[in-house]
Parts: C-alpha cells; structure tokens; sequence
C-alpha cells in the first residue's frame, strides 16, 4: 500500500475515531507519559502489504472490530461457573456479579449436558458435579433468582440440548417480566465440535442441524441481540490441536452454519452477527496474539467475499476467550496463576471480547470461592493496572506477530481447501460432514496430541514442576468437593415437581412438538410450550429420541 492511501486511512479511522464513544479514563502511562489510542506506520512512508493489517474497526479487521479498541469499552469479563444445584450456583453467580464480573456464564453438570434428568438411571454420580443441575425451567428460576435477564448478558455452554435449555430459559426470562425480544446473551449450540472434540451429542449431525436452523431463524426474528451460536475451537484445541487446527476447524464449522443459514434462506446480513467465537488461549503468547488476529481476519474476508455479507457486523468476528485449562498443572498448582496470567493477556493483546480466566484448582476441581476470585482478579490486574487497555491492537505492525499472523492464516486456508476437497459438492458442509463420519478431524488432532506429548517426554518441550524444576516445598490445595446430598435433594425436587405439574399439558406439549418435527416448521415455539408445561430436558430429549435415534460414533483403530 502506498503512502498516500495510507494516510487517508489514518484519517478515516481518526473521524470514526473521534465520533465514538470513550470511556472516560487515565490515558497515560504509569509515569504519566501520554499515550495514543492508536499507532501505525511512519507517514510518508510505503508500506507493502499494509491493508492485510489495515486499522481498527475497519475490514479485515486484523487490528479489531472497533476504532477505539478498548478505550470504547473493555472487555466482558466473564467467569464460567455452575456446580452443585440452581440454589448454590445462584449465590455464585451474585459473588461473581458483586465482585465485578460483568456477564454470566453457565456451566452445566454432565447429564443436562447429554440431556438426562437427574433421576435418570445413567446420571448416578454425576449430578451437580461437573456444573449444575439444570432440569425443567423451575430450575431456570432459581438459577437466576434476583438476577435481571434483561440486564445481564448470559452464555449457556451446552450444545446437544442447547435448543430445549435454552426455551427453559426464555421460560424463566418470561416469568421475571422481561421483554424477549430484548434479551442478549449467547448459547454454545456448536454441535461440529462436539463430533470433532468434545463428545457430547444427542443424535446425528441431521436433526441436530435441523434444530440449530431453527434457533438461528428464530433469533434472527425474534430475539436480534441473542447470539444463538458459539463456535467453539476452545474444545478443539484441548483435545490436543494446534493453533492452526484449531482456528481452522472452529472457522470451517463457522461456514458450515452459515452455508446452514443459507441453505434456510434467511439474509446472511441478519443472522450472521448472532454467529460468535470461543477460543482457547493457550500458552504460547505470541502464537496465540497471531491467531485471534488472524481469526478476525480470515472471518471477515470469507463472509464478505464467499458468503456475500455486506455489513460490518455480519462481518466481525466477536469471540470469548477462555485460558487453556490444559495448560495448568497439577503439580505446585499455585503456578497455574501465572500461566493464566500471560494467557489472559494473549487474548487481550489479540482483542478478545469476553474473558474467561481459570482457577488455580481447576485441573484437580471445580473452584473454590477463594480461587474463583484470584481468577476473577487476574482480569481485573491486567485491565486496571497494566496499561494493556490504552492503545488499539498494540502489537500491530510488530514484524514478529504480523509474520505469525500472516503464517497461522496461510495453514487455516490451506486446510480449509483440505475440507473443502474431501466434500462432495465443493461446500465447506459436505467436507465436515465427511470428516466427521470417517474420523478426519479426529485422527489429525490425536496425531498433533502425540506430537506434543513425544516432544514433552523427549524434553524438548518443558512444563515447569512437571518435566524440569520439579522440587517443590508447596502443600496440597484444599479442594472443593460437590456432596452427593445434592443428587439425592435435586432427585426429590425433580419428582415432586413432576408430580404437581399438570401432566396432560406436559404430554399434549410434547406431542405437538413430536408432530412438528415432522414437518417443516420450526420447532422452538412447541418447545417453549412443553418448557411452559414444566416438561423435563430428559423428558423433551427422549421425545426426540424416540423419533431421532442417537448418534454412535464409527468405531476406529
Ligand atoms: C460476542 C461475545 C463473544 C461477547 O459478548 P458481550 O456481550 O460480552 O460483549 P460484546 O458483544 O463484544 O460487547 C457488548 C456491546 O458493547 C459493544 N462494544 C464493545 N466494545 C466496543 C467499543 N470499543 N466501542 C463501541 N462499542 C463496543 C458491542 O458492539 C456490543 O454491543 P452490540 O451488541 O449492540 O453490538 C458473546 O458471544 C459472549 O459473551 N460469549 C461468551 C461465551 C462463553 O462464555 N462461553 C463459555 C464457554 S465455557 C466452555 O465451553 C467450557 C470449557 C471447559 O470445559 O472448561
């Protein structure tokens, strides 16, 4: 780019700048120095290559989404939470807001995440244990019991019976009074990733499909602010990926709902915006500043240039990023502090908009209060007293990350034409399906965990108080346990509930939307119903079931 049209971007991005709004804050550095919001090449000067870098709030936008990167608003932190019953994670959820948390994430125990009630035979042992006990929406009630729904932003994590936990939702949202088609918060619902990595579907990819489509439609129309889709490379990435693998699968499932959006005929303008991101930070800091740039990036010229997305938010790419819970050790896990610490950063330097710090303990339990905080105030260190939040895309332009961002997008695009290649109709879809089906994906990311796992025996790659500085004078952590005095209450509730309920509401409900499953329209409305009726998750997901089948993974060797 020649110095000419660079100077008339700085000055595009300085009119944007100036209109918009800023925070009213210190701009200076600890010793007082004053600081730009932003800083770009020397005027005058030619720069070859400079509009894959351009300026913040403008496309590609590698630098960011927003002119003012974090001086407009800093990011959301966001503490993934849930254990126990609705009861005991609503008092966390009111430490985390009342400590400075700025939106809620839920974190939901394994058998509402595989769509099982807690007197189910196959959630022995497991309820509350993982994240909480979500059964009907009078759980939903409680769980956010004298929170405001229209005043918070809140993300569920649970992709196999997304749909139906978050009708219960809506359900407890509807009781508090508000208005829904205000409502803005975000649902995992990202089911590719469950095939690729994380193993918690219900069906096959087909009616999950369907039922996403339906969401993303009624989102669309009904609820504009609500992100109705995390695309998640997080899990991904846990499992063992690279960097690149990672970015590249959690993008290619991106395409692959918009193609799902697409093929439902709806404006890509519209729906897009509810499509958001969730990746790992990992703890290779450099590596990953590159790859939430590039992320941005790749997104925006794919939706524009493939998908034919025309404005700027159907063109961001807005991501949650959560530091790598499979970087921390349990070895001196005190340490786990600092790794979460530079992760944190990673994302920050890289422009994340929502935050997940992780606890200390997290690799032995879930939090405690205590380590909850510490995590919690690594964010708050970072964005009030490190300076990181003054300028825009800080690292742009330095040789390092743009030759790492420059090189992490040529490996996603080259296994993006890989996908690509193995469909059968040249759609980004067809090409995840198959991988899917035949164990692609899979067998990639567990050659990459190999890799790793080789180079960390071989010394080659070094973990320290696991494979070099091992000796250690720091006790055993106190961990937090989740008594098994939770299932048996959340099973008495369960079935008191049932047994007060008006059970010929709940089986018409049902079966309205067993028949609506069979033809073409959208199902969320005759979900909200059976929600309404206080149908159980296990209760609509065996509905489905029956009617679905479950999805058994190939067996491979
Ligand atoms: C889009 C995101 C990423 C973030 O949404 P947020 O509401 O927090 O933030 P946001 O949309 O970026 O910002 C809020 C509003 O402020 C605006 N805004 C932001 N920055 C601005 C700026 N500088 N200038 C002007 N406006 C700005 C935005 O446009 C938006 O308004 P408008 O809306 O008007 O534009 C969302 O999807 C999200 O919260 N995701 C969280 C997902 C999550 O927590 N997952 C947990 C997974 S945990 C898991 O999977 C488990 C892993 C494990 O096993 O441990």
């Amino acid at each position: 780019m020649d110095a000419n049209e660079i100077a008339a971007g700085r000055e595009r991005w300085q009119q944007r700048y100036d209109k918009a709004h800023k925070r009213v804050a210190d701009f200076t550095t600890l010793s007082g120095v004053e600081v730009e919001p932003l800083y770009g090449p020397a005027e005058g000067v030619d720069y070859p290559g400079f509009e894959r870098i351009g300026w913040p709030g403008e496309f590609p936008f590698t630098r960011g989404l927003y002119p003012t990167g974090y001086r407009g608003r800093t990011w959301t932190i966001r503490q993934f939470a849930g254990f126990g019953n609705a009861v005991q994670t609503n008092e966390r959820y009111k430490l985390i807001l009342g400590a400075g948390g700025g939106g809620l994430s839920v974190a939901f125990d394994m058998p509402t995440l595989m769509g099982r009630d807690s007197d189910d035979g196959r959630s022995l042992g497991e309820v509350g244990h993982c994240g909480v006990a979500i059964d009907s929406a009078a759980d939903m009630d409680v769980l956010f019991g004298g929170i405001d729904l229209q005043k918070v932003t809140t993300s569920m994590t649970i992709s196999g019976p997304a749909v139906p936990v978050f009708c219960m939702y809506l359900v407890a949202a509807e009781r508090q009074g508000a208005d829904l088609s205000k409502l803005d918060g975000t649902l995992q619902t990202d089911i590719f990733k469950e095939y690729i990595a994380q193993k918690e579907w219900l069906f096959d990819p087909e009616p999950h499909l369907r039922l996403i489509g339906d969401l993303m439609e009624y989102c669309a129309h009904n609820i504009p602010k609500y992100k109705p889709l995390s695309v998640s490379g997080y899990h991904i990435r846990e499992a063992g990926a690279t960097a690149a693998q990672e970015l590249a699968y959690t993008l290619a499932d991106g395409f692959g709902y918009v193609e799902l959006g697409l093929s439902r005929g709806l404006d890509v303008n519209l729906f897009a915006p509810g499509l958001s991101f969730f990746f790992d930070a990992h703890v290779d800091f450099f590596e990953e500043i590159a790859k939430f740039r590039a992320a941005r990036r790749i997104w925006a010229r794919w939706m524009r240039d493939v998908y034919g997305a025309t404005s700027e938010k159907a063109q961001w790419l807005r991501f949650h990023t959560q530091t790598a819970g499979v970087s921390l050790t349990a070895q001196q896990p005190v340490n786990n502090v600092v790794r979460t610490a530079v992760e944190a950063l990673s994302a920050i330097l890289g422009g994340t908009n929502s935050l997940h710090t992780n606890a200390l303990d997290e690799t032995l339990a879930l939090p405690t209060d205590e380590s909850a905080e510490i995590a919690l105030r690594t964010q708050q260190v970072l964005m009030e007293e490190t300076g990181v939040i003054n300028v825009a895309d800080p690292l742009g332009g330095s040789w390092y990350v743009e030759a790492l961002t420059d090189k992490i997008e040529a490996e996603a695009e080259a296994i993006f034409q890989r996908i690509k290649e193995r469909g059968t109709d040249g759609t980004i879809t067809s090409g995840i399906l198959r991988g899917i089906e035949d164990g692609w994906f899979t067998s990639a990311i567990a050659d990459s965990a190999y890799t790793f796992q080789r180079a960390l025996e071989e010394g080659d790659k070094r973990i320290v108080g696991v494979n070099c500085h091992t000796g250690t004078i720091a006790k055993d952590l106190e961990i937090m346990r989740v008594s098994h005095e939770v299932e048996r209450e959340q099973v008495k509730l369960l079935q008191a509930r049932r047994a007060d309920r008006d059970q010929a509401t709940v089986d018409a409900a049902l079966k309205r939307m067993i028949d609506i499953s069979r033809t073409e329209a959208n199902m969320v409305p005759a979900m909200l119903d059976a929600c309404r009726a206080e149908a159980t998750l296990g209760e609509i997901c065996d509905a489905l079931r029956g009617e679905w089948g479950v999805y058994r993974e190939p067996a491979r060797f």
